[in-house]
């Protein structure tokens, strides 16, 4: 290894994501081509770099580096350079310019020990000045973190999360237990960790690692949606991964049993072992919802068929059996699940569950698990509707969220209804449970047959499954054919019929074409062309593609690019921000991607805030407002009026959202729907995603593509089995206390 010290003269190329450069140097030996990974690189820095001379056939020799370390810029060039570099909110080009030329050599010192002089330049006042000097700081503390990264090939994508993470604690943190960033660290795996791990010496079969690998196991399999493992199948797991002896794994397994991380129920054919804090959930679930369901009320002052007849006089329609059934059941019972397929009346009979409380003037929440769901929800039933995060008032400490709702401080309302109840996972529903105390009833609506939720169990399912909790199936479609192709087709479907095609003046079709190059062109036309010159439809609002697959000529990486370049093509008055491989533009079609809950937004009119909050979620979506390159700021419009600030350095978090995936597109509905129905791995191609797919549309499904592909979906009836034990536990719970 040799170091070699000089100024960085020329920038030859750079990959934001991952910090490979390019660059020259202008050493005292002359100039040098230096190429590697760095966090940081500035024109006029001053940087010293450690590395080994390589020859490259094309451009000769250049030095490989392994670390780079940037001492603090001394000319005022390089000052100047550094702060436009675009690592600092609010600082651009021109800013760094007048900061330099009011405070030349000292702007640095000025930045980081007497930042209310900044004031002194245009544009900057006291809260800009407060972000300047906060990111300031944690540039200086990011740079020496860096420099401490790159020796094990972190990417600089990770090495900014670790340090959002860690903080300035960073590096003692990962000296204590390398491990911990496969556990706290979204996107770094266990084998990047046990790479540094290993890196420092620790021994393969160290206790340390395997009890690592027990858990890495165990989270990779909640994220597929379990909420235990069987013990042989958790040991072959992780001695696949570990390579180690299965005796030692057996071992770490009872050591995390003994230290409460995980907990194990012997069975009489296999023992199966949860990350404690799925075990407790689902007792808690099993426990509370119980509770809620044997809870005896006083009658309720009301003459139910008179409020019924009213309704149905006032509604113009006569309730379907089951409807009438569900509204009794309500009305008497804890807990009622409601479920049924699209137009089947959920909807009308919550309206009417709502009206009858309400005439009673009992307090009526409602809430769905996502902003869209509870978005939809206000409009259908007009009332509002908050999300279950809102409903539980989460606040957010660091990088912990926490629910300010719970047993203590409990949920008033005296009945909740939660709608696209399948989507919620068994941590939120304890959450969510834990607030609702005795004297609420509870009313879970949902499709038990779209795909699961995200996070980990079967909870409405297994609920369900139980048969000891009230269940009213809405079995009728009341949106009729005549009316709706796609309610039809989605019932056919679901009972593993294929669906009724390109009806005439119908809402449901089916374009034949024989590859995803051409089912590519087909979508952009329609998207851009067809539907909107022909139905009248806005090509961004109304039409959304959704697609089973991230890889492909159909995949939504290939399906947003094109739908972008006819959408919102480039041009000089839209300005444009590269992030890694995703261009951003002004006016493209945006979706959040991570829960952010203290992201903050803005209600803002004629210059004026009217409101202001924090949190986006996991699939809001937006509209890029503005991208200033001077202030390395991108402003998105979300729900038409909250305007959100995204400090380039945060751009991960958002994705374009011309076309997105059925599985985001879960809780969510569309006017219409365009889908490419192409060759996919059969672990993705179900019956279930395709249900979920269409019955995201309102208005208009177009499918394009291969109908033997469509065939193969309906008959993959596969739903991928989920480990868990909800059902069982509501059982057993009745059992013990109440029989
Ligand atoms: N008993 C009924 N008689 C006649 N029409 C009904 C009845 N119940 C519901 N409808 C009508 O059927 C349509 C679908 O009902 P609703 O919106 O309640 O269903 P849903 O299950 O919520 O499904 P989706 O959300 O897919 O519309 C609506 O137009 C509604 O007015």
């Amino acid at each position: 290894m040799l170091t070699i010290e000089g100024i960085v003269e020329e920038i030859i190329f750079r990959n934001d994501v991952n910090g490979y450069t390019v660059a020259k140097l202008k050493s005292s030996d002359g100039m040098v081509t230096i190429v590697g990974n760095a966090a940081f690189i500035n024109l006029d820095e001053m940087v010293e770099v450690e590395g080994e001379w390589i020859y490259h056939d094309t451009f000769g020799e250049q030095l490989k580096f392994e670390t780079i370390k940037t001492t603090v810029p001394s000319t005022l060039k390089g000052i100047e350079n550094y702060l436009s570099s675009g690592l600092l909110p609010y600082v651009g080009p021109k800013t760094a310019k007048n900061i330099v030329a009011e405070f030349g050599e000292d702007s640095l010192d000025i930045i980081q020990y007497n930042p209310e002089k900044l004031k002194r330049i245009p544009g900057i006042g006291q809260k800009k000045l407060e972000k300047i000097s906060a990111a300031y700081e944690e540039q200086r503390e990011i740079k020496d973190i860096m420099v401490y990264l790159q020796q094990f090939d972190i990417t600089v994508n990770n090495g900014i999360k670790i340090y959002k993470k860690y903080g300035k604690d960073t590096i003692k943190l990962i000296n204590e237990n390398p491990y911990r960033l496969s556990e706290d660290i979204y996107g770094i795996g266990f084998k990047t960790s046990d790479a540094l791990a290993r890196n420092m010496g620790i021994d393969l079969s160290s206790t340390y690692r395997i009890e690592a690998g027990l858990k890495f196991v165990m989270m990779r399999s909640a994220g597929d949606g379990h909420c235990y493992l069987p013990k042989e199948e958790l040991i072959n797991k992780t001695s696949v991964l570990l390579e180690v002896e299965n005796s030692l794994i057996e071992e770490s397994i009872k050591d995390l049993i003994f230290k409460k991380n995980f907990h194990i129920v012997n069975g009489l054919e296999s023992s199966l072992v949860y990350y404690a804090p799925f075990h407790v959930a689902e007792n808690n679930v099993a426990r509370k919802i119980v509770e809620l369901s044997k809870q005896e009320f006083k009658e309720l002052e009301v003459d139910i068929e008179k409020e019924i007849t009213s309704i149905q006089d006032e509604e113009e329609i006569e309730f379907g059996e089951k409807q009438l059934l569900a509204i009794r059941e309500s009305i008497e019972n804890g807990v009622v699940i409601i479920t049924g397929g699209p137009g089947t009346g959920k909807t009308t009979t919550i309206n009417a569950i709502i009206k009858i409380f309400e005439d009673l003037e009992m307090k009526v929440v409602l809430t769905a698990p996502t902003g869209r769901a509870a978005k939809r929800m206000t409009e259908t039933t007009g009332r509002e509707s908050k999300t279950i995060h809102r409903l539980l008032e989460f606040s957010y400490l660091e990088e912990d969220m926490a629910f300010n709702r719970d047993e203590d401080t409990p949920i008033e309302g005296d009945v909740i209804i939660i709608d696209e109840s399948s989507m919620i996972d068994i941590l939120l529903m304890n959450s969510l449970l834990k607030a609702i105390n005795e004297g609420t009833r509870v009313i879970l609506v949902g499709d038990i047959d779209q795909l699961p939720s995200v996070g980990a169990g079967n909870v409405l399912r297994d609920i369900i499954n139980s048969e000891s909790i009230k269940v009213v199936m809405l079995d009728k479609i009341f949106r009729q054919a005549e009316e709706s192709m796609i309610v039809v087709n989605a019932h056919k479907i679901n009972k593993g019929e294929f669906p009724v095609l390109n009806g005439k003046d119908k809402d449901f079709y089916f374009l034949s074409k024989n590859n995803p190059i051409t089912s590519l062109k087909t979508i952009i036309e329609l998207n851009s062309k067809r539907l909107p010159s022909f139905y009248n439809y806005d090509p961004l609002k109304d039409i959304q593609v959704l697609t089973p697959m991230k890889k492909g000529d159909v995949g939504i990486n290939s399906l947003n690019k094109e739908l972008q370049e006819a959408l919102n093509p480039e041009s000089s008055l839209k300005a444009e921000k590269k992030f890694g491989d995703e261009l951003f533009r002004v006016g493209d079609k945006v979706m959040q991607i991570k829960n952010n809950y203290n992201l903050e937004w803005k209600k803002i009119k004629g210059g004026l805030t009217l409101e202001k909050g924090e949190g986006v979620f996991n699939g809001d979506f937006g509209y890029i407002e503005s991208i200033d390159n001077e202030d390395n700021i991108l402003k998105v419009i979300f729900d038409e009026e909250k305007i959100v600030e995204y400090s380039f350095n945060s751009l991960d978090e958002l994705k374009l959202a011309y076309a997105i995936t059925v599985h985001k597109s879960q809780g969510s509905e569309f006017p219409v729907v365009i889908m490419p129905v192409h060759w996919g791995p059969p672990m993705l191609l179900t019956r279930n995603l395709i249900y979920t797919g269409i019955t995201r549309a309102r208005e208009l499904v177009v499918l394009v593509g291969e109908e033997k592909f469509l065939h193969m979906m309906i008959q993959n009836n596969r739903i991928t089995k989920r480990y868990s034990s909800l059902d069982k536990k509501i059982r057993e719970y009745i059992d013990v206390f109440y029989s």
